[in-house]
C-alpha cells in the first residue's frame, strides 16, 4: 500500500492545553480515514496539521507525492453566497490563478460528479445545507486533489443527504482520492471507510479496518529498524501490512497471539532488530463505536 503522508511524533498545543504528544501515524493513498474522538480530543486540530493549516510544535509531517495536492473543507460552510455555483467556482478559480479553459473544464466535471447540473443556475443562499456542503467540497477540489481532508462531512445534514454525499465520497475514492475526515455519525460511514484513527489521551491510536475480517489474534505493528530484510526477520509471522516510513523504521502489521507477541519480540532482538514501537490495533468495537 502507497504510503503519502508520515506524521512522526507530533506535538501540539494550545497555551498550556496539550492537545496532541509525541504521536505517529501514516495516510496511504487511496483510502478513506475516519477521524473519530470526544469532543476537544484534538481531531479538527489533526486535520489543520495533516492540512499544513497549523504547525505542529513538534514533529515532522513528511509527504511522499511531490507536490502532495490536499484540498480542505472546514467544519462551517459559508451559506449567504449570493452566486450560483458555477459564478462562485469561476470566482475561486480565478483567485487561485486557474487558466480559464481548466476552470470550466473543472467546474463541469464537478457538477457532473456532485450531482448538482439542476441547481447549476440557482445562489447558493437558496441551497439546502447537503447542496452547501457538496459546493464546499467542490470549492476544495477545484484543482486536481491527492488528498481530500473534510471536518463534519455529515454534521447537521439530512439521512438522505448524508447517504448522498457518501455515495459521492465513494465515487471519488473509486477514482483514486485519499480522504481524511472526522465524524460523529459512524455508523454512516461503513460502507466507505477502510481505517479509523481514534485520538485519546492526546494520542492517536490506530484501529482495525471498518470493513476488514475478523481477527483471530490481536494485531500489532511492529515498528523495527533493521538491515535484514524481513522476510527473512520474520519467517513465522504472517505479515499483513509493510511500509518502509523515511525515518529508517520498518513498520509490520501482523496478527498474532498476544501470548506470542513477547516470544516474538524476543526473537527479533536476537535477530538484531532494534524495535522503536509495539502498537496494539484496537478492535473496531473496542476502539470505534464504544468512544461514542
Ligand atoms: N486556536 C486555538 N486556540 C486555543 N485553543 C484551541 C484552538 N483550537 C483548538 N483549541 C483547543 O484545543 C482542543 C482541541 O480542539 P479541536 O477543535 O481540535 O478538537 P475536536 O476534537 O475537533 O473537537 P470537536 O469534536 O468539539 O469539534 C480543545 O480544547 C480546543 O478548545
Amino acid at each position: 500500500m502507497k504510503i503519502i503522508m508520515e506524521l512522526q511524533d507530533i506535538t501540539k498545543q494550545y497555551r498550556e492545553k496539550i492537545v496532541l504528544e509525541n504521536t505517529s501515524f501514516s495516510i496511504y493513498a487511496n483510502q478513506v480515514v475516519a477521524l473519530v474522538g470526544k469532543n476537544g480530543s484534538g481531531k479538527s486540530t489533526l486535520l489543520k496539521i495533516i492540512g499544513g493549516l497549523v504547525k505542529p510544535d513538534s514533529g515532522v509531517v513528511h509527504k511522499y507525492i511531490q507536490p502532495l495536492k490536499i484540498g480542505y473543507v472546514p467544519e462551517v460552510t459559508p451559506s449567504h453566497i449570493l452566486f450560483t455555483p458555477e459564478e462562485y467556482l469561476t470566482h475561486m478559480g480565478n483567485i487561485r490563478g486557474m487558466a480559464k479553459g481548466q476552470i470550466q473544464q473543472r467546474i463541469d466535471n464537478l457538477i457532473e460528479t456532485f450531482n448538482l447540473q439542476d441547481a447549476r443556475k440557482t445562489r447558493i443562499e437558496h441551497f439546502s445545507k447537503g447542496m452547501k456542503q457538496k459546493v464546499a467540497i467542490m470549492q476544495a477540489m477545484l484543482e486536481e486533489t491527492d488528498l481530500l481532508i473534510l471536518d463534519e462531512p455529515l454534521s447537521g445534514l439530512d439521512p438522505i443527504s448524508q447517504s448522498d454525499l457518501e455515495g459521492i465520497l465513494l465515487i471519488l475514492k473509486e477514482r483514486g482520492l485519499s480522504v481524511v475526515l472526522t465524524c460523529h455519525e459512524t455508523k454512516l460511514l461503513e460502507n466507505i471507510v477502510d481505517r479509523v484513527l481514534l485520538i485519546k489521551d492526546h494520542q492517536v491510536i490506530q484501529t482495525s479496518s471498518l470493513q476488514g475480517s475478523v481477527n483471530k489474534g490481536n494485531r500489532f505493528i511492529f515498528a523495527i529498524a533493521t538491515e535484514t530484510s524481513l522476510e527473512e526477520l520474520l519467517p513465522f509471522i504472517e505479515i499483513q501490512q509493510e511500509r518502509h516510513l523515511n525515518s529508517g523504521v520498518n513498520e509490520i502489521e501482523a496478527t498474532v497471539n498476544q501470548e506470542d507477541t513477547d516470544k516474538i519480540l524476543l526473537e527479533l532482538l536476537k535477530r538484531g532488530a532494534s524495535i522503536k514501537q509495539l502498537i496494539p490495533i484496537h478492535r473496531v468495537e473496542e476502539g470505534f463505536y464504544n468512544h461514542f
